[in-house]
């Protein structure tokens, strides 16, 4: 392990890395940051929550300096929270150096942006869209740029920003430094590098399997309509600190919400069809801890880095297996513990078999929590809430009453019955949630073909792909895309077609489509997809 000492950076820098106590570099920080200050483009890969944010930008703001009016460096990210926290994570990192830096996403009053880019920011963090509008309105203008990271860039292809990420890159000038980061690798990206990155230095730092081993990981078999029941019991029974369900549709978050609501949790939805106001709104509730439970679609997926999240509960099996590594990475972060727990229904087991063998990671089958573990988790969670008053609470004035029953009452019934009320009733309200189909895995050839996939044409090894024996080489892009079959590990087994996963919606994502419709920034793209898998 490194001390950040070692590289040779500016004292201001070093001091805002020691405020924000970081102590040794992890692994690809490590790796990354000599390549990177030489100023060679890089294409770094490192487990979920590993620090990759700090790889990328304390190299980055080495090279920039404080007198410079121009914009200096961009980085881009799917998301519109993940542009919010990158910039906030920057923001940390020069505070003593005293850079400036804006975060650039759709849902933000343009007025305000513009207002923030007359400060002359240096560094900006944004979606690709709104960061494009900018571009058309000439309030942004990328002539100085001299280092560019896109960060998820996977995730930014598979969302349909490729052409808003080349029109912008093209307008960056040549003479720069790009970077591309992520916890996954998935072969599409290698085509994006091999166009925009000259030849880049590859830092992976992948162990044998691909989710961070801090992470304990579980599954559930549940018939779907027992589902809710599962997660009410599950969330007793583990009593979180904070937790992230994760659900398939915008629809089943708003109902999953609600019916934890319903049933007396602090819970609170999170998808791509709030506006960005309720969407900051539920992000700041959640990291301050004044909800414990969020649920949200897989716009929450990705990169983002709340502390005390112990439990992921993938409450619906998400459609690829990169998307399970970014969900549960959002637990076990930077070096803590975490749990994550998927519900799989009977027919969805071998969809769960092909996440196994792609992380190459075992799932460890659970059986259902039954009532009484739920009723012991909700009892010890009071019990520790009973010894935490009585260490920290003024008591004075409640001892007169105390001494008094106990005078009059057994010790032993007293104290159930105080607890029995902490506790709480369950508020048994009737729940139904609307049903979602099975995600289904679409096999052709035969059944061990993932691991024998060809080798994506003009990449040599297999750093690209899952971990570094070669098991998954899928061709994620399918290669055939116009034709519609947007997801496919294309390497012969499995050929997922993501969109649709066969009866909802057929293949019916084209290249026409597309191309005809921008989509609003940070979000999925086409109005079909607006129906079902939107984010
Ligand atoms: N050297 C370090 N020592 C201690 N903590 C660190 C260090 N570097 C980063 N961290 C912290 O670790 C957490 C995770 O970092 P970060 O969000 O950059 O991870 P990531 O690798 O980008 O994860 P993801 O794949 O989910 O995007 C952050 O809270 C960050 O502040
Ligand atoms: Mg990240």
């Amino acid at each position: 392990m490194k001390t950040f000492a070692e590289f040779d950076l500016e004292p201001k820098v070093l001091q805002a890395i020691t405020e924000l106590g970081f102590e040794e570099a992890t692994p690809i920080q490590s790796q990354s940051i000599p390549i990177a200050m030489t100023g060679r483009d890089l294409i770094g890969q490192a487990q979920t929550g590993t620090g990759k944010t700090a790889a990328f930008g304390i190299p980055l703001i080495s090279k920039i300096s404080r007198d410079e009016e121009k914009i200096a460096a961009l980085i881009m990210t799917p998301t519109r929270e993940l542009a919010i926290q990158v910039a906030e994570e920057i923001g940390k990192l020069t505070r003593f150096k005293g850079l400036r830096s804006l975060p650039i996403y759709g849902g933000q009053d343009i007025g305000r942006q513009i207002r923030g880019l007359k400060k002359k920011p240096q560094i900006i963090i944004g979606t690709p869209g709104r960061l494009l509008d900018h571009i058309n309105r000439k309030t942004i203008r990328l002539d100085d740029v001299q280092t560019v990271v896109l960060d998820e860039a996977d995730e930014m292809l598979d969302m349909g920003f490729m052409e808003d990420i080349q029109s912008i890159l093209k307008l960056v000038p040549e003479e720069r430094q790009t970077m591309l980061f992520s916890a996954t690798m998935p072969p599409n990206i290698q085509r994006l590098a091999q166009q925009f990155l000259k030849n880049p230095e590859h830092v992976s730092v992948i162990p044998k399997q691909v989710s961070a081993p801090l992470i304990d990981q579980a599954y559930i078999e549940v018939p779907e309509r027992q589902k809710f029941e599962a997660l009410s019991r599950l969330i007793d029974m583990e009593s979180p600190e904070l937790a992230i369900v994760f659900g398939r549709t915008k629809r089943r978050v708003d109902e999953l919400s609600e019916a934890l609501q319903k049933r007396g949790y602090s819970a609170d939805g999170l998808h791509g069809d709030l506006s960005q106001n309720q969407r900051d709104a539920v992000m700041r509730k959640f990291r301050d801890g004044s909800i414990d439970v969020l649920v949200a679609t897989d716009v929450a997926a990705r990169g983002l880095d709340v502390s005390g999240v112990t439990h992921v509960i993938n409450f619906d099996l998400p459609q690829d297996p990169e998307s399970y590594v970014h969900r549960i990475g959002r637990t076990g972060r930077a070096g803590k513990e975490g749990s994550a727990w998927s519900f799989v229904t009977p027919r969805e087991i071998d969809h769960l078999r092909l996440i196994e063998r792609v992380t190459r990671h075992r799932i460890t089958r659970k059986p259902l929590p039954t009532l009484a573990e739920a009723i012991e988790g909700k009892q010890r969670v009071t019990a520790e809430r009973l010894m935490d008053t009585m260490e920290n609470g003024e008591l004075n004035e409640y001892k007169g009453i105390a001494i008094q029953m106990l005078e009059q009452y057994d010790s032993v019934q007293l104290l159930s019955a105080a607890i029995k009320l902490l506790t709480g009733e369950k508020k048994d309200s009737e729940i139904q949630l609307t049903p979602e189909e099975p995600i289904r895995v679409k096999r052709r050839g035969g059944k061990n073909d993932i691991r024998s996939g060809r080798k994506p044409s003009g990449y040599s090894g297999n750093r690209g792909g899952y971990g570094g024996g070669g098991g998954y080489r899928g061709n994620r892009e399918g290669g055939n895309r116009e034709g519609g079959n947007r997801g496919g590990y294309n390497s012969g087994g499995y050929k997922g077609n993501r969109d649709g996963y066969g009866s909802r919606e057929g293949s019916s994502y084209r290249g026409g489509e597309r191309k005809s419709q921008r989509p609003a920034d940070g979000e999925r793209r086409t109005a079909k997809q607006e129906d079902s898998f939107d984010i």
